[in-house]
């Protein structure tokens, strides 16, 4: 039976509009989420009981959004992202006026017991630096209290870090931070003694990281203690505003040189040094390269607004593709099945590229969402997954992890070595979700283990097909349905004739035309081999999508 009471606190937080549960949780200006996340709170807490757990986690974070928007995000007990049935029951649970109903249909449906049940899960909580956090994990934690459950919160941690620990906390292990970066570390160190082909630190190399002022630079400090990795210098680290021209989506979007707040950091970087550009979200769970050119007389900060090169998170895919296949080959396989997921956003030429690599490497592409990458990506041995923003990791079946200690165990010294490199990309790779923090040693480690000074040489595997993205305001975006993960359009006719009559005529040309799950538009992107023709039938692209989604009302 429903305590009378709780039913009542919850009653008197009613959200002022209607909210989706999407990818990203629930993401508004922060002055809107108070109820929000207290019914979250609630929600997080029946999670928790409605399956045999240690715990569930509930994170405040809006990502890479303006610092006056927020969010909030529920964490399954295996360190994944909400399951989509719960996605429904999380929005009915914050939208409704009277809640009863849907909480009763819990304690039935889902074997809720609410303040009955014997075993206590907890709700982990943590949240990113945002002034509106920490104020808002109060409620969510008044909430869970309120359903007889304990929380332990975590204070201000990144949205992997959470993930993290949830995971390995119904694993029976301890979640803690210094667990979190142990595991990097001992990954790194295996490496740098058996993958690196120079294994003195060349002093010459620079990696930059700008943390977009986000909960990330502390997160990185953390990670340079205990891996020791030398020559890192991290910028943004708070001084500035949060994700405003810089971060992650930032650079990824806008394809320019960021704003550094603290450039003094850096302007005493020799000039013949070989610079690492990176750029975290503001909860540091993207990452993305860069590679910035500058003339010797130039300052750092003078290349501010100037365009960079990225390397997208395709990237990344390519990096690890290659370098698990190199070590792969030395086991001959061992039959493991090794997919690359990504989105109809990754670079035709990386599709390409991966394609080429042949066996074991096979390609996948499914819906925007890191969510159906993280799932596809769990059906193979090994699983690497990213997002062209820079979302993604490297995800070990158990069964392959079984293997590769097993050839670790009986085996001579080479197909040892490459098992114990192989352990130790798992052990680097957040296995819960993508993470910058972790992908950023990651990265550095894949480069140095192809010998790989230079972000040239990872930038000249193959070159990008000239492409061009949008977003567009519109007044209704649901009207754009799609298929095929949102390859095709199918309605409007309209926006689908076009499409259709360009792709005839253009045939190296592909679109992209799809709402946003996360963002009031209608996002367009287009690719082929010509910029300039891709400037023109993007063009006409653009006038049909806002003739028939609308223009919004100034
Ligand atoms: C083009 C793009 O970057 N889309 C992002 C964005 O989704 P949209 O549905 O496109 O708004 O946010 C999602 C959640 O963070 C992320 O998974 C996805 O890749």
């Amino acid at each position: 039976m429903l305590d009378d009471n709780v039913v009542f606190e919850i009653q008197k937080w009613k959200p002022s509009q209607q909210f989706s549960y999407g990818t990203a949780g629930f993401r508004a200006h922060a002055n809107l989420l108070p109820p929000v996340v207290f019914r979250c709170g609630i929600l997080a807490a029946a999670r928790a009981l409605s399956i045999p757990c240690v715990c569930v986690g509930l994170m405040i974070t809006a990502s890479h959004n303006p610092s006056e928007d927020n969010g909030v995000k529920i964490i399954e007990p295996d360190g994944s992202m909400l399951s989509e049935k719960w996605e429904t029951i999380a929005s009915k649970l914050v939208n409704l006026d009277n809640p009863r109903q849907i909480l009763e249909e819990l304690c039935v449906e889902e074997d809720v017991a609410l303040k009955n049940k014997s075993v206590r899960p907890t709700v982990y909580v943590g949240y990113d630096s945002r002034e509106s956090s920490e104020p808002l994990s109060r409620l969510a934690q008044q909430a869970v209290k309120l359903m007889g459950l304990k929380y332990k919160c975590f204070g201000k941690v990144t949205t992997p870090q959470l993930h993290y620990f949830v995971k390995v906390a119904n694993e029976g292990v301890q979640a803690n931070k210094e667990n979190y970066f142990q595991r990097i570390a001992m990954g790194w160190d295996t490496l740098s003694q058996y993958a690196f082909t120079n294994t003195l630190e060349n002093e010459n190399i620079f990696r930059i990281v700008d943390c977009a002022n986000g909960v990330g630079s502390e997160a990185m400090q953390g990670l340079i203690e205990y891996t020791k990795i030398k020559n890192v210098l991290c910028v943004n680290t708070g001084d500035g505003e949060l994700n405003k021209h810089c971060g992650a989506d930032f650079i990824q979007k806008n394809v320019i040189f960021p704003i550094i707040s603290d450039s003094s950091k850096i302007e005493s970087i020799p000039s013949n040094a070989l610079v690492h550009f990176c750029s975290l979200d503001g909860d540091a769970d993207r990452l993305i390269y860069f590679i910035a050119e500058k003339s010797e007389s130039d300052s750092w900060c003078s290349l501010t607004g100037q365009r960079v090169r990225v390397l997208e998170g395709d990237r990344l895919s390519v990096l690890a593709a290659l370098v698990i296949k190199k070590f792969l080959d030395v086991l001959h396989g061992g039959n493991l099945s090794v997919g690359v997921i990504q989105t109809a956003y990754a670079n035709g030429a990386s599709t390409a590229f991966l394609k080429d690599l042949g066996e074991p490497i096979q390609v996948e592409c499914v819906s925007t969402g890191v969510k159906h990458l993280e799932r596809a990506a769990r059906r193979y041995d090994i699983g690497i997954f990213w997002e062209a923003n820079g979302h993604g990791t490297i995800l070990f079946s158990e069964s392959a992890k079984s293997f590769l200690r097993e050839i670790i165990e009986s085996t001579a010294k080479h197909t040892k070595k490459a098992a114990l490199c192989l352990l130790a990309l798992s052990s680097i790779a957040n296995q819960a979700t993508g993470d910058a923090i972790s992908n950023f040693i990651l990265a550095e480690a894949l480069l140095k283990v192809m010998g790989w000074q230079d972000l040239t040489s990872w930038e000249s595997l193959y070159q990008d097909l000239p492409n061009i993205y949008k977003a567009l305001h519109v007044q209704n975006k649901e009207i754009i349905q799609t298929v095929d993960q949102e390859r095709t359009v199918i309605a409007p006719e309209s926006v689908s004739r076009v499409i259709k009559d360009l792709s005839e005529s253009q045939p190296s040309y592909r679109f992209l035309i799809r709402p946003s799950g996360t963002e009031n538009v209608v996002r367009i992107y287009g690719e082929g081999p010509s910029l300039q023709t891709l400037i023109h039938l993007m063009q006409q692209i653009e006038n049909v999508v806002l003739q028939a989604c609308g223009t919004p009302k100034a």
